[in-house]
This record gives structure tokens, sequence and C-alpha cells, in this order.
């Protein structure tokens, strides 16, 4: 037997990323997976994609995870800290969602409402000092799918002094699967296809989660959603500080990450390129006329941005090769 694995939440899109990716990993044992409306449903019933997989989905709730040596959280926003705080000490729990990934309570207030449930180790290991932190950590807060993408692209930048923290601006458009399956937005086949929307303008969540690991001091961020899946494509921009080239700093933060990848010259991020795997895929420039730096970020919301990163977290911190189970490359077209 090897790692003792469960699913919190495994009915909806990143519990069923989650569910195909410890399927594929050489280590991890599933031995729960849980629901809440489709609690007693087989696994293939709610996910076509993963016949075959002979499991049926238990209720949310202590006795069910009980099993297990790592609980993937995917639950929506609220949920989690009940749910971690009836586990066992030593199991190790990395949450999808957003409750533990801010130490501003303020800041968590202002963008989600209600208590602040705290604050764990933050999931994003191709930060500094990152890994090692999440290898001592027992619990550990995932990032958001547009901070991921987003945070990759910034956060060297501003550490080498490239980029002025307070002049960021950001547009991104992120595939439907981001919504969540349960999704309150409409998200009709009919509406959403041959069309761009933004939403949350000027004041999207995961504004506060960028900030506070990148340092960015202001930070303009308009999302669109965008008629495919899965994918983000993220364009930062920048006021640029101390003639800094925004290529050579990426490439430098980023020569050891395995599922960070700085694009030959010429070439630029498309978010087909990353479905499926757990890679994130950047290019740099400098604005001709502007002279901002421009970064565009591309990975796959239910990969690096959700799953595959939990994944490559609890390889961390189960002292494992960080790329265990997981894919480097897309499965494009
Ligand atoms: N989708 C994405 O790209 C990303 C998602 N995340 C985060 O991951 C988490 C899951 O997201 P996602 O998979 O998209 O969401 P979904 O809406 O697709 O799935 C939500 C899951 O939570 C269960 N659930 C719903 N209500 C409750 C409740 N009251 N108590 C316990 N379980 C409940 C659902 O069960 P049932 O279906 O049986 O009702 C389902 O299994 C969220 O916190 C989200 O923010 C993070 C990064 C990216
Ligand atoms: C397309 C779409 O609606 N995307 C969601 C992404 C949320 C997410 O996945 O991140 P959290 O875990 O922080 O909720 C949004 O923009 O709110």
């Amino acid at each position: 037997m090897g790692i003792r694995v469960a699913v919190a939440g495994a009915s909806g899109y990143a519990g069923g990323e989650l569910l195909r990716l410890i399927a594929g990993h050489p280590e991890f044992d599933l031995v729960a997976a849980t629901a809440h409306s489709q609690a007693g449903s087989p696994v293939s019933a709610v996910h076509p994609q993963l016949a075959g997989l002979d499991l049926t989905l238990g209720a949310t709730d202590a006795e069910t995870l009980s099993g297990a040596d790592l609980v993937f959280l995917a639950l929506p926003h609220g949920q989690s800290a009940a749910v971690a705080a009836r586990l066992a000490e030593g199991v190790r729990v990395v949450d999808l969602g957003a409750d533990f990934r801010l130490e501003s309570a303020e800041q968590w207030t202002r963008y989600y409402g209600g208590g602040h449930a705290g604050t764990w180790t933050y999931g994003l290991p191709e930060l500094p000092g990152a890994r090692a932190a999440i290898a001592g950590a027992d619990r550990v807060a995932n990032t958001g799918c547009y901070a991921a993408t987003i945070i990759l692209a910034l956060a060297p930048l501003i550490a080498a002094g490239v980029a002025d923290p307070e002049d960021v601006v950001v547009v991104a458009s992120s595939g439907t699967s981001g919504a969540g399956r349960n999704a309150k937005v409409n998200l009709l086949a009919s509406e959403i296809m041959g069309d761009l929307s933004p939403y949350k303008v000027g004041a999207h969540q995961h504004v506060a989660e960028i900030k506070q690991a990148t340092g960015a001091g202001s930070l303009s961020m308009t999302p669109i959603l965008a008629p495919m899946p899965r994918g983000i494509l993220a364009t930062v921009t920048a006021r640029r500080r101390n003639g800094g080239d925004p290529r050579e700093a990426l490439q430098a933060a980023y020569a050891d990450a395995p599922f960070v990848h700085v694009l030959p010259e010429g070439s630029w991020p498309h978010t087909a390129a990353t479905a499926g795997s757990n890679s994130c895929h950047l290019q740099a420039t400098v604005d001709i006329d502007s002279g901002r730096i421009i970064v565009v970020s591309a990975l796959d919301n239910l990969g690096k941005g959700a799953a595959g990163q939990a994944v490559q977290n609890a390889n961390i911190m189960f002292g494992l090769p960080e790329t265990t189970g997981l894919s480097v490359f897309g499965v494009a077209p």
C-alpha cells in the first residue's frame, strides 16, 4: 500500500481532475472520494472520463475521510475549515479552495466576506523558499487559478527590480471550467459560444492573493470569460525599472523549475499547449512604444491552476520528486 489518498469534493471539476491524476500516480492509492448532493453516485456516472474507476462517492464527513494519509479538499469557499478540523493530526491536507490562502483577515473579508478561517502554508512551489516550507507543512493552501498564472509571470520581475510593483495591469481570460461545475453565472453554451465577456471587473478576489505573493502594491486586473473548457491566458504589463530584461529575469527564476517554461524568443504561450499538463508557459518582451514590460502566461486552470498544483504540493509534502505522477507536456490539439 502506498500513500492513502482521499478527495473531498470529488464530483466537481477540480475533484475530477484530482481523481484522474491520482489514478495515474505511482505512490498514491485512492481510498475515498466524497461529494455533497451527488454522494451515493458512482464516480463514473459523474465523470464519464473516469469510466473504469470503480468507486462510489461518499458523504463529506470525517468517517469517510478517516482512512487517508493525505486529503485533498476541492470544496466551495467556506467549507474547508470545518472538514479540516475533523481530520486527525498528522494527516496531510491540501486545500484547493481559497479559505487558507490569505494572511490578512481584512483582505479575506473584503473579497470573500464572512470570517477568516486562518492561514496555511501557501502552495506555489516555484516561489523563493516555498519548497522547503511546503515540505515541512501538514496543511497547504493551493493557489487560485488566475493567481498561479499571474504570480508566476510577475513575482520574479518584482523580486529582480525589473518591474515597478506600484504599476501593474493584468488582463486575463479563463475557460469556463474555472467557474466550477455548479457555477452561479450563466454558462449556457448558446450564450458563451462565440462570446468574450468581462466579469468581476476591478474587483477580482485573486488580486489580494497576487499582491501578497508578489509584493505588488497596486494591481488592476480584468478577467474575461472565454468560450473554451480549460485554460487561462494572462497578459501582465508593468512599468519597467532599471532597464532590466524581463525575459532574463524569468529564465533565472525558473532555471530549475520543471513545470515553468520560458518559451524560445518569438514563441508566445497558447492555452491549448498546456491542456492536461502541469506546466505554465511564459514569454516576455518590452513594448516598443510605451516601454512597459509585457509578460504572457498560460496554464491549464484545472492542472497547474488547481489539481496538478495540488499533487505537486503533495509530492513535496511527502518527500517525493515534485514531478511524480504529473505531465510536463500538454495534449494539444
Ligand atoms: N475550477 C477551477 O479551475 C479551480 C477551482 N479551484 C477551487 O477548487 C474548489 C472546487 O472547485 P470546482 O471543482 O471548480 O467546483 P465545483 O462546483 O465543480 O465542485 C464543488 C464540489 O464541492 C461539493 N460541494 C458543494 N457544496 C458543498 C457543501 N456545502 N459541502 C461540501 N461539499 C460541497 C460538490 O458536491 P456535489 O456536486 O455533490 O454537490 C462538488 O464536489 C473551489 O474552492 C474552487 O475555488 C481552485 C482553482 C481552480
Ligand atoms: C471563470 C471563473 O469564473 N473563474 C473563477 C476562478 C475562481 C477560482 O478557481 O479560484 P478560487 O479558488 O479562488 O475561487 C473566478 O474568476 O472567480
